[in-house]
């Protein structure tokens, strides 16, 4: 991990209430996957290629990932972490402890609004139509969630429920019920879901939560933006692959129909570099952001972005400006 990450988290975790941080940095089961989706980038080495010459690019291949209840983290929640995004994009959660107008207003660059299906179509249209009136630039729907996960850390505390004054606002006065309901995962939602939501908004609609080949076919083929490879952190299933050993069979897949983005375990600029290495096409960062926020809001935020744009631009300068498959190796390996 680049060491001013691990010092944020060194500090979010001295900072936060420790049932809070546990929801923050846990994951599901035995956390075999949680801690493999950062062991599989460590696994890996560049074989950086001289002499190139030219220009270096100085794009940013990062987004926001989206995570549940900042506020949580910090008082200022997601307007904190909207406002230090400055152009980055934000994936905002439907779980945000700030109605998703207000993050929208707070950020200066674009903001994505992630979705669960809700069982109830008519909740998941006002949802829809909130995140459209609010401004966001595309729905993010997470696929891998049909039941919750079932967190260890959380369930050894007895944490299910957020502290008073604190709620999901996203989902207050939805479909005729006053106040916030819950957040439904149904494994009822389907491919044909997509289908629907690509009928009811002309916003992009991303898929989140992928790691099967065939599931990136399927989401290609029902006209997806984009598709997110992911595990959820290490959140959902216990037994499947770090997101990054998932990621080249399904870019292979995808062929760059569409934009690729890889999440889990992204911890430092070269992090990055191996992922777009292996086809992606972007990163998200997930418990970083909010180390960054619980460490000192706003200003952490931007610190954990600053810290990975400077170590990312660095990795590519060393590595010629070019990321291919070609230039990744497993560790041991001779040439
Ligand atoms: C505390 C926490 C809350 C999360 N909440 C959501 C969520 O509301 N919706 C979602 O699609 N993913 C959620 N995720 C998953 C993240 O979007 C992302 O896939 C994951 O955190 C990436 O891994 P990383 O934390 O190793 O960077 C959450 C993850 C964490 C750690
Ligand atoms: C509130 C939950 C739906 C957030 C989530 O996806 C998670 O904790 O991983």
């Amino acid at each position: 991990m680049n060491p001013a990450l691990a010092e944020l988290h060194d500090k979010a975790r001295a900072v936060l209430d420790p049932v809070h941080y546990d929801f923050f940095a846990g994951g599901v089961g035995d956390e075999v996957v949680l801690a493999e989706n950062e062991a599989a980038f460590r696994s890996l080495a560049l074989l950086p290629r001289v002499l190139r010459g030219g220009k270096i690019g100085t794009d940013f291949p990062v987004l926001i990932s989206p995570t549940a209840f900042h506020k949580l983290a910090h008082p200022d929640g997601e307007l904190a972490t909207a406002r230090a995004a400055d152009g980055t994009v934000v994936v905002s959660s439907m779980a945000s402890t700030v109605p998703i107008a207000d993050v929208v207003a707070a950020a200066t660059g674009p903001v994505w609004f992630q979705l669960y299906v809700q069982p109830d179509m008519a909740v998941t249209e006002e949802l829809v139509r909130r995140a459209e009136r609010a401004g966001c630039a595309a729905l993010v729907v997470t696929a891998d969630s049909p039941v919750f996960g079932r967190h260890r850390r959380d369930i050894e505390h007895g944490f299910h429920d957020l502290p008073a004054g604190l709620a999901a606002e996203n989902m207050r006065d939805l479909a005729g019920v006053a106040g916030p309901r819950d957040i439904a995962m149904s494994a009822d939602v389907s491919w044909e879901h997509i289908g629907r939501l690509r009928g009811m908004t002309s916003l992009p609609v991303w898929v989140k939560g992928v790691l099967h080949p065939a599931d990136a076919v399927l989401a290609v083929e029902h006209g997806v933006a984009g598709i997110v490879v992911s595990n959820h952190g290490g959140r959902q299933l216990d037994l499947v692959p770090a997101s990054l050993d998932a990621l080249p069979a399904v870019a292979d897949a995808v062929a760059g129909r569409v934009p690729v983005v890889l999440d889990g375990g992204v911890r430092s600029g070269g992090d990055i570099a191996i992922a777009l290495a292996l086809g992606a096409t972007a990163v998200g960062i997930g418990r970083p952001v909010l180390w960054g926020l619980a460490a000192d809001g706003e200003a952490g935020v931007r610190r954990v972005l600053d810290v990975l744009r400077d170590e990312f631009l660095h990795v590519l300068t060393m590595c010629g400006g070019v990321l291919s498959r070609d230039m990744v190796v497993h560790r041991g390996f001779r040439c």
